[in-house]
Parts: structure tokens; sequence; C-alpha cells
């Protein structure tokens, strides 16, 4: 193995695996850290759900995680937060971070949650999302991990005793060289921690280059982007044309739908102005038994005769807010998450092939549902997605998964990935 990958949510952990199999990595997503030890493959990326917990149990598992694949060999690990590097003032990145160096006998990493193709960019140290600072961003209102402060330099160093610096894009603009040298007067400096910009696709192959040889590298999916090309120039590996293959499934298709953000928003409300089948759930009717997930489960299964169906609960801002003042935040999401995995578990018992999930948590507890272990990364549908495969347990049949993270895709993304995977519509 050359890269251990540690990702602090799911569907994070598909966003970065997809990355390096694009480069010709094989790659594969572990869900938790196996008992029975880590397949083979040139990289590994344990899916942890880390991000909101609190942060001694982050640090905990993490540091289970990084044990699984130093025992494993592998020669580099990355630690995947959020390209919004949502985080608390308590962690978790810092706390990670400090305990993966401190395990690693490391001095010094870099953090970069950038990923230029989804509109993340760090200039200066300020992360970007599209044309707003982090902070004029939707991530302000984030529930769990609200988004005020754009300096990451500053969001990191509340987080971390170690020191945190800038590693700018100007030293980026004069080629990996510039950045090593750069590197090693940082460190003279005591800094132990570097936020790195990256505006573009080019930062960050100058970053992977120039940094391929840390033991420790943290940052979102984009810095991953850059590492297979460095990896093959060290001659750890040579880039595989067919990382990416995934067999060709037959069988219904589906989607199941629990994320509530706008880009989900917008690609439920596509598939509906097309006119496809859909199936929605409502928490409230759920929740007072007027409607259950059985009863929506058995018209989903109806309607697959006719073709792909979508099942949702997404739904706009004030309709989620209703809904959690009736039924508190925490018990809602539970609510939808248990119906949504229970539907998508009955679809794929009976017979779906390829399904469809948009949201973390939501993706978190299907497959969960589903008692899969491990995904085979494919290719991707947009940038942070890829359809991925799994072995159902009992039958070892093949399922093929696409887990969207809530922010990622086009309007039309439900119908492209099915397509990709060879549905027709
Ligand atoms: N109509 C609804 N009312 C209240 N809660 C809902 C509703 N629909 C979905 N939810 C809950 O909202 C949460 C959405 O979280 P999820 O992580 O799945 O999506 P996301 O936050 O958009 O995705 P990501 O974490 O990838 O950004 C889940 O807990 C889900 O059960
Ligand atoms: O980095 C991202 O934006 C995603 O992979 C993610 O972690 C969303 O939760």
């Amino acid at each position: 193995m050359i890269l251990g990958v540690i990702a602090d949510d799911f569907t994070g952990a598909t966003d970065v695996a997809s990355m390096l199999v694009r480069a010709g990595m094989h790659t594969v997503q572990v869900l938790g850290v196996p008992e029975d030890g880590l397949p083979q493959a040139d990289a590994v990326v344990i899916a942890l759900k880390t991000r909101t917990i609190a942060p001694a149990d982050a640090v905990a598992q993490s540091l289970a995680a990084l044990a699984a694949l130093r025992a494993a060999g592998s020669r580099q690990i990355y630690f995947k937060y959020c390209s919004t590097f949502d985080s608390t003032p308590q962690g978790n990145i810092g706390p990670v971070t400090d305990a993966l160096m401190a395990a690693l006998d490391t001095d010094f990493s870099i953090a970069c949650p950038a990923f230029p193709e989804n509109g993340r960019t760090v200039f200066r140290g300020h992360l970007f999302v599209g044309d707003a600072l982090l902070s004029d961003s939707g991530m302000r209102n984030h529930p769990l991990t609200p988004m005020t402060d754009s300096n990451l330099v500053r969001v990191l160093q509340a987080q971390t005793q170690q020191a945190v610096g800038l590693l700018r894009h100007d030293v980026l603009d004069d080629g990996a060289p510039a950045v090593q040298d750069r590197i090693t007067q940082l460190r003279k400096e005591g800094v132990k921690i570097a936020v790195a910009d990256a505006v573009s696709n080019d930062h960050l192959l100058t970053l992977a280059e120039a940094c391929a040889d840390l033991p420790l590298l943290t940052a979102g999916s984009g810095v991953a982007l850059g590492l297979p090309p460095a990896y093959a120039k060290r001659g750890w590996f040579t880039p595989n044309a067919n990382a990416a293959d995934l067999d060709r499934l037959q069988g219904p298709a589906a989607v199941v739908s629990g994320s509530c953000s706008e880009a989900t928003n917008a690609q439920v409300a596509q598939w509906l102005a097309a006119g496809r089948t859909a199936l929605q759930i409502d928490p409230l009717a759920l929740h007072e038994g007027q409607q259950t997930a059985d009863g929506v489960l058995a018209q989903a299964m109806e309607a697959l005769h006719q073709g792909p169906v979508l099942v949702y609960a997404t739904a706009a801002p004030e309709s989620v807010r209703t809904v959690q003042q009736a039924l508190g935040v925490q018990a809602a999401g539970e609510l939808v998450e248990h119906a949504l995995a229970h539907i998508a578990k009955g679809l794929v018992q009976a017979g779906v092939r390829r399904l469809v999930v948009a949201g973390g948590e939501t993706s978190g507890a299907v497959v969960q549902a589903l008692g899969v272990q491990q995904l085979r990364i494919g290719a991707a549908i947009c940038p942070g997605v890829p359809w991925t495969q799994a072995a159902l347990p009992g039958s070892g049949e093949a399922v093929q998964l696409a887990l969207k993270s809530g922010n990622f895709g086009g309007v039309d993304f439900f119908a492209e990935a099915l397509q990709q995977a060879g549905v027709a519509l």
C-alpha cells in the first residue's frame, strides 16, 4: 500500500478515493477499521464518522485507523476532512492532526481543503466557496459546524497548540522545489502545520509533488489529485488505466435522497420536472404513523417495473425547520435516516443493483443497513462523486452505489449517474 487515508466522514471518503482512482491508483474504501486486516490496494481509505464527535473520541478512532494503515505498510498517511474545513473551535481537525503527527513522530504537515473543481479555493490562507468567503457562504449557518471565519490559519490555530503558518500561492507558482525550500524555512521558524494556498489544479499538483515524501498530509480531497503522479515519478507505482473499471450490472435502479442541501433540492426538483417517478417521505406523517417505511417501499417496488424510482425526504429549509421544531433536530434526522435506509435495503433485496444515495448521513445509514463493509471505487460521475461497487453480505452479489455529498453535483446529477451506470431513462 502506498497511501493510507483516514477520512472524517462517509461521502468525504468516497470523494478522496475518487481523486486517487481518477489518476490511476487502485483504491478501496473500508467502512471503519476492519478487524481482519485491510484489503490489498495501492491506496486504502478508511471512512470514519469523526467530524463532529467529541475530540477525544475522534482522536482515538483516527489513531486506530492509523495503526491499521501502518500495519498494512502504507508509505504516506492522509487525513481527509471537508473542503469547507467543517470543524468547531474544539476540533476535530486540529486535535486529530496533532495526534497523527505525534504518532508518526513528524514535526511538519500541511493543511489544505482546496478543491477548485468544486469551487473551493484557498488564497492567502482564506477559504473561498465559489466567489464568496467561507464566512459569507451557506456554511455560516451550518447546524453543527458553523464556519464564521475564513482565515484558516486563525481557525486551525484555535484548535491546536502547534504553531500554524502559511504556504502562499506565489511560492506554489514557483514550482515544487520552491515549495520545498519554503517548507524548510517554515520549519526553521518553528511552524508545524502550514495552511497551503491553492486556487487551481496546477497548485494542487505542485503541492502534492512537493509534499509526497512527508509522513502526513491533511487536506480536503483536492491534494489527492496530485499524489498519484508524484508517486509514479518516484517509481512507487505505475498508473493503471483500468483502475476505475467496475462490472456492468443489470437490474432495476433507484435513487434515495435524504440530503436537504441547496444542490440536492435542485436535483430532486429536476427529476420531478422531467416527469420521472418519485415518492416523497413526509417526516411528520411518518412520525404519526400515517405513512410507513414499508408502505413507501411497497409503492417503490411496484414503481420499479416502470423504471428507476426516486424516494426522497429532501425538503426546503422552512419545511425542514418545521419538522425539526415538531420532532427535535436529532430525532427528525434519525427518523428519516432509518426510513430511507429501510427502504434502500428493501429495494436492494428486491433486485435493485444500481443505487444513488444523496447525503452523507443518509449514505452512512444506507450502507450500514445494507451491511456493506468495503467499496471498490469506480469512475467519477462529477468531481467528488464516483460509482462504487460492493458485495452484499451473505450472497456476495454485487451492487453499485453512488454516494453523493449534499453539496456536490449539477442539477441533472441523478439522471447522469444512472445513465453512466448503463440505466435506460
Ligand atoms: N424533510 C426533512 N426534515 C427533517 N430532516 C430531514 C428531512 N429530510 C432529511 N432530513 C435529515 O437531514 C439530514 C441530512 O443530512 P445528510 O448528511 O444526509 O445530507 P447533507 O447534510 O446534505 O449531506 P453532506 O453531509 O454530505 O453535506 C439527515 O439526518 C436526514 O435524515
Ligand atoms: O470535501 C468535501 O466537501 C466532501 O468530500 C465532504 O467531506 C462533504 O461532507
